[in-house]
């Protein structure tokens, strides 16, 4: 588009008419380029598409953001009110045109503040704010993935705290991951409502609220996209167009925070299982997101891998500014979570504490889940003839087990 156009003196209303045109449509194509790099990134991490193909949806985005910030930031209007201005002081009153300069003044000071107002609602709507202490609020979200499939989701509502640990479990096809696609934006609802911080997440503003979320998916080998740790975290920021001189710092700090600051220059083919999660995490607390959602994190590590990426969400959680949705089929790391959410053939049938969802061994059986392994070993001793004081950890458990010694 010719940003030039504008840049002539005495623009008027069809000017700013056609302007407006010209920024809603670079609004509508980035927006578009924004998604279509959230779903390539999916797609390449699910190893879907090449990285070739990747990287060229990231630069269409790039360059759409670029020509959107551009026509956003166009100087025409405020130039033509300042040569009106000025042309205005030249021909004070007593001049034979100061009723022409005066007329053309306001007419230029008239249709600046109107392009200002344009400007300004794009600007808002280019931005989310946190509206609520209410870090996700889902109601009554109903899916189904076809007019012609069953309905998978069925009047799902819960809320999370800003700050709040929740465990989502239930069994295999209960709908946990298609609740985790339409919270993250990959699949759309059909009817209800997901609200993050106070904002009504719709098709047109998804991008931007996806600047609250960070995630972490299942497959450690699939979510490195650099070639280095280093290069992996940085990824993320320059997408985001983060200063290169805030970058080492931000990138330490989420190395840090995660134990993996001395593997800053290894490659991915020399890190274990729970080292490449790690990396992954880092890269997303890099953004500094609000809300983490942690899509079956754990479920490809071994014990240890597992061990080390749940004490990490446990000391995100103790940190306190972050979220954490966790989709999980490790009973154990419930017991980490404040609130559990208990999905079952697409419904949300409780949502409670830890203690309030495990307390009910009989419920808990009845959609074929088991216990998490502190709370078996209780119940094998209740059984034989030896209650135990209720232990809630491993820890806690040992020292019981000890002192009946
Ligand atoms: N692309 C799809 N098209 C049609 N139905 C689907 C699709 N993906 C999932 N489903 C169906 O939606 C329901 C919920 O599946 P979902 O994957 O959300 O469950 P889940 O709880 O995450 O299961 P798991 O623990 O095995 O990952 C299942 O009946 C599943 O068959």
């Amino acid at each position: 588009m010719e940003l030039d156009e504008f840049l002539v003196n005495r623009l008027t209303n069809k000017d700013l008419e056609e302007y407006e045109k010209i920024l809603n449509k670079v609004y509508h194509y980035k927006m578009s380029a924004s998604n279509d790099f959230f779903e390539a990134k999916r797609q390449f991490l699910e190893d879907k598409i090449s990285k070739e193909q990747f990287l060229k949806a990231k630069e269409a985005e790039k360059k759409a953001k670029k020509e959107f910030l551009e026509v956003l930031h166009n100087k025409a209007f405020k130039v033509n009110y300042k040569q009106a201005k000025r042309n205005l002081e030249r021909h004070r009153v007593g001049h034979k045109d100061h009723e022409l300069y005066l007329h053309e003044y306001r007419q230029a000071k008239k249709i600046y503040y109107k392009f200002k107002r344009i400007v300004s609602e794009r600007g808002r709507n280019a931005k989310v704010a946190k509206l609520s202490d209410v870090a996700i609020a889902v109601n009554d979200l109903s899916f189904r993935y076809s007019p012609s499939t069953p309905i998978v989701l069925k009047h799902v509502s819960f809320q999370i705290k800003e700050g709040e640990y929740v465990a989502v479990i239930g069994h295999n096809g209960s709908g946990k991951s298609t609740l985790s696609k339409l919270l993250i934006g990959v699949l759309n609802h059909n009817q209800g409502t997901i609200e993050m911080f106070g904002n009504l997440v719709t098709s047109h503003n998804i991008d931007q609220v996806r600047q609250f979320l960070g995630i972490v998916f299942q497959n450690p080998d699939n979510q490195f996209i650099g070639s280095t740790v280093r290069a992996d975290i940085a990824f993320g920021l320059e997408n985001k167009c983060v200063n290169p001189k805030k970058m080492g710092k931000i990138i330490k700090n989420a190395a840090e925070l995660v134990g993996m600051e001395k593997f800053l220059d290894s490659e991915p083919l020399n890190l274990s299982g729970g080292q490449k999660q790690r990396v992954a995490i880092a890269s997303a607390i890099a953004l500094d997101p609000s809300i983490l959602i942690f899509d079956e994190a754990t479920s490809m590590l071994d014990p240890k891998g597992k061990r080390e990426i749940k004490e990490i969400m446990v000391n995100l959680r103790d940190q306190g500014d972050k979220t954490i949705l966790s989709v999980t089929h490790d009973m154990d790391e419930i017991l980490n979570a404040d609130k559990v959410l208990v999905m079952n053939q697409g419904e949300a049938i409780r949502f409670g504490t830890p203690h309030e969802i495990i307390g009910d061994i009989g419920f808990l059986e009845s959609i074929h889940l088991g216990m998490p392994f502190v709370y078996q070993v209780q119940e094998a001793f209740k059984k034989a003839g030896l209650p135990l004081k209720k232990a809630s950890t491993m820890d806690e458990l040992v020292a019981e087990l000890w002192q009946k010694k």
